[in-house]
C-alpha cells in the first residue's frame, strides 16, 4: 500500500484561480496561506496557560482581540488576508494565572458557509463575486476589531454591521443594531468611547445604499452611555475611499479618508474593491460632535500619504485640534495596487521602501472654508493646505494609548515597530509575514508637544524629505530577537496610576517555531523586557485589534445584563436592515412582473 506521502502531489482545488468543486480541503499555496500565515481555524479553551517570569496579580480582567481566520478554502486562490473570517481570542487574567479561549464570530456568512461546508463569497469586500445564493446575505467577516459596549462585545468590520457576542463564554448573540437605532449597511471598526461621559463616538463610510456602492455617504453618531442614540449626521466624502480609523476630542471627531479608492465598473468586472491613487491627497474630515449639520463638515486636504492608526486627538489652547497617526510615504495595502485603468501609468509611487512616521496634525475647526460642488453633493474644503505640525520618526503602526485619555491631552503612546537595521534571522523565519513589526516602542511627547502641540518649540516640524530630522520625545524600545515579531499593543491601566502606569500586553508571533505567545510589560518600561510570558501551545493568525476589559465592568454588566436586571440581555437586531428589505422588495417586484 504507497505511503500517503508517496501519492502524486496533490491536485490543486483552483481552477484559473477560482474554487472548484473541492475534493479536499486544501487552501491555496500561496503566501497568504503559508508559514506563520497559514490558517489556524481553532476553536477551544487552554485553561491556566505556562508561563515565564510573574503574571502581575494586580491586573484582573480580559485581554480581547481578533484575528482573519479563512475557515475555508477561499473562492479565488489569490485571496487576502484581510477576507478571512472573525475569530476572536481572548486571554483571562486573574490572580497570576491566564486562560485562553478562542471562538469564531457567527455571523451570517460564518452560518451559510458552514451549512455549504465551503466558501460561498468571493472576493474582499465584493458582493459581484459571491456565489448567487447568498445575493443579499449580510457578507461582513467582523475581523477587525473587538470592543466591550454595555456588557456585550463587539466584534466588527468596516463593511457590514457589528456582531455581539458573550465577553464571558464568545458566544456569537447575533447582529446588533443598537436596538434599532443604527440600521447602516456598514459601520466602523473603530468606535471610540469618551472616558469622560461613556458616550460612543462611532461611524460608517460607504453607508448610502447597500454597503457595497461605493457611496460617498458618510454618517457620525453619537450613543450614549445609556444606550440612546443622541446624535446622527451624514455628510459627503470627495471621493469613495476608505476611512478606518477617527480621532475624538472634546468637542470635535477628525475622519482621515485615505486615497485607496473604490471603483463600482472594477468591482463589476470582479476586480478589487479598493485601488491606491498615488496621485490623490489624503484628506481630513473634521465635523463637530453635537448638533452638527451636513454642511458643518470641513475636508482638509494634504499631500499624499496612507494613514495608519491614531494615537491620540484633543483641542489645543487655541481651540485648535491637536491629531496624531501615523501616515506612510506609499501603499501600505500592497495587494490593493493602482488601477491602471485609472490612475495615469506616471502617477504610480516610485516603489517605496515604507516609511511610517507619527505626524501631529493641527487643525483649526473653524477655517475658511469653499464649497466644491460634486455629482454626489456639497463638499466643503478647507482653502489652505495643511501639513504636519510634527514628524516624529517612530516608523510604526498599530498606535494606542492610555484610552483613559482619549479626548483629552496625553503624553503616551505605543506602537509596534519596524526596524530594519535589527537583525533579523531570514533563513529560519523566511520573510516577515504581516510585516516587520521587531520592536514594540513607548514614546513620551516633550512638554511643549503637549500643551501647543508644536514641533518643538518652533511649531515647524522638519518636512518629510528633510534630512536628519529632530527626533522628539522621549522613545523606549523592546527588540526581542531576530525571530520573533509584534501584534499590536494593548494599554492595561494600574489602579490609581497616572497616565501611562499600568502594563503593555501583545501577542509575540515566533516566526521560526509557528507558535505564539502573549507577553506582559511594565508599559513604563518596554527595554526591561516582558515581565511575564505567557504561552501558547498553538500558532494563532495575524490579528488586527484588541482590547482590555477589567473583570469588574464585565461582572458589573453581568448583573444588568441578567433576565431580572435593570437592562436585561442584549437584544440582536430583530429586522432585516433597509438595504436587504430593498433587495427583497426588488426581488418580488421582479418576480411579480413574470
Ligand atoms: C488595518 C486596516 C484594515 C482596513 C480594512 C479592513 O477590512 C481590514 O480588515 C482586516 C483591516
Ligand atoms: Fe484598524
Amino acid at each position: 500500500m504507497a505511503h500517503i506521502f508517496d501519492l502524486a502531489p496533490e491536485v490543486s482545488n483552483y481552477a484559473s484561480g477560482r474554487l472548484t468543486t473541492p475534493s479536499k480541503v486544501r487552501f491555496p499555496a500561496t503566501d497568504v496561506f503559508r508559514s506563520m500565515n497559514k490558517p489556524s481555524r481553532f476553536e477551544g479553551d487552554v485553561f491556566d496557560l505556562e508561563f515565564s517570569g510573574t503574571i502581575p496579580t494586580d491586573i484582573n480582567g480580559t485581554f480581547f482581540r481578533v484575528q482573519p481566520d479563512h475557515r475555508f478554502p477561499p473562492a479565488f486562490e489569490d485571496d487576502i488576508h484581510f477576507n478571512g473570517d472573525g475569530s476572536v481570542t481572548a486571554i483571562r487574567i486573574a490572580g497570576g494565572h491566564a486562560d485562553f479561549k478562542q471562538r469564531y464570530v457567527q455571523t451570517e456568512r460564518y452560518k451559510h458557509e458552514t451549512a455549504a461546508r465551503r466558501s460561498l463569497f468571493g472576493r474582499y469586500r465584493n458582493p459581484f463575486t459571491d456565489s448567487e445564493t447568498v445575493k443579499g446575505v449580510i457578507r461582513t467577516a467582523s475581523n477587525t476589531n473587538i470592543t466591550f459596549w454595555r456588557g456585550m462585545l463587539l466584534a466588527t468590520k468596516e463593511d457590514g454591521p457589528p456582531f455581539a457576542m458573550d465577553p464571558v463564554t464568545l458566544e456569537t448573540i447575533g447582529r446588533y443594531d443598537f436596538e434599532g437605532q443604527i440600521l447602516s449597511p456598514t459601520f466602523t471598526a473603530h468606535p471610540k468611547f469618551d472616558p469622560r461621559t461613556g458616550e460612543m463616538l462611532c461611524f460608517a463610510y460607504e453607508a448610502g445604499g447597500n454597503g457595497a456602492d461605493c457611496s460617498v455617504d458618510v454618517v457620525v453618531w453619537t450613543v450614549g452611555a445609556d444606550g440612546k442614540k443622541t446624535e446622527e449626521c451624514w455628510y459627503k466624502a470627495p471621493f469613495a475611499g476608505m476611512i478606518h480609523d477617527c480621532g475624538v476630542s472634546e468637542n470635535y471627531i477628525v475622519l482621515p479618508l485615505t486615497p485607496i479608492k473604490m471603483d463600482l465598473e472594477r468591482m463589476k468586472r470582479g476586480g478589487n474593491k479598493f485601488a491606491w491613487d498615488p496621485n490623490e491627497d489624503q484628506w481630513y474630515g473634521v465635523v463637530p460632535r453635537r448638533g452638527a449639520k451636513s454642511e458643518d463638515i470641513v475636508w482638509f486636504r494634504a499631500n499624499n500619504g496612507f494613514h495608519g492608526h491614531v494615537a491620540g486627538c484633543y483641542e489645543l489652547p487655541t481651540g485648535e485640534i491637536a491629531f496624531d497617526l501615523t501616515v506612510a510615504d506609499g501603499n501600505v495595502f500592497f495587494f490593493f495596487p493602482p488601477d491602471t485603468n485609472i490612475t495615469p501609468s506616471d502617477g504610480v509611487a516610485k516603489r517605496n521602501k515604507l516609511s511610517s512616521p507619527t505626524m501631529r496634525w493641527i487643525f483649526d475647526p473653524k477655517a475658511k472654508k469653499s464649497v466644491a460642488y460634486t455629482q454626489a453633493g456639497d463638499v466643503y474644503v478647507a482653502d489652505e493646505r495643511v501639513t504636519p505640525a510634527v514628524v516624529w520618526l517612530t516608523n510604526g503602526e498599530f498606535s494606542r494609548i492610555d484610552d483613559r485619555y482619549v479626548t483629552k491631552p496625553y503624553r503616551h503612546f505605543w506602537q509596534a515597530v519596524v526596524d530594519p537595521a535589527r537583525p533579523y534571522d531570514f533563513a529560519k523565519c523566511g520573510p516577515p509575514a504581516g510585516g516587520l513589526f521587531n520592536c514594540l516602542g513607548h514614546y513620551t511627547w516633550s512638554d511643549d508637544q503637549v500643551l501647543d502641540g508644536s514641533g518643538g518649540g518652533n511649531g515647524v516640524a522638519p518636512t518629510m524629505d528633510e534630512p536628519g530630522k529632530k527626533k522628539f520625545g522621549l522613545e523606549d524600545i523592546y527588540y526581542p530577537g531576530p525571530t520573533m515579531t509584534f501584534q499590536e499593543p494593548t494599554f492595561i491601566p494600574r489602579e490609581g496610576g497616572a497616565e501611562g502606569e499600568g502594563y503593555l500586553i501583545a501577542l509575540l508571533n515566533h516566526l521560526d517555531e509557528l507558535r505564539n505567545d502573549v507577553v506582559i510589560f511594565d508599559a513604563q518600561k518596554l527595554s526591561g523586557g516582558p515581565v511575564a510570558v505567557i504561552h501558547l501551545p498553538l500558532k494563532l493568525k495575524l490579528g488586527l485589534h484588541g482590547n482590555w476589559v477589567d473583570h469588574r465592568d464585565i461582572e458589573a454588566w453581568q448583573k444588568r445584563r441578567a433576565e431580572d436586571g435593570d437592562v436585561g440581555p442584549v437584544q440582536p437586531a430583530k429586522e432585516m436592515l433597509p438595504w436587504q428589505k430593498a433587495l427583497q422588495a426588488e426581488k418580488e417586484g421582479a418576480n411579480g412582473a413574470h
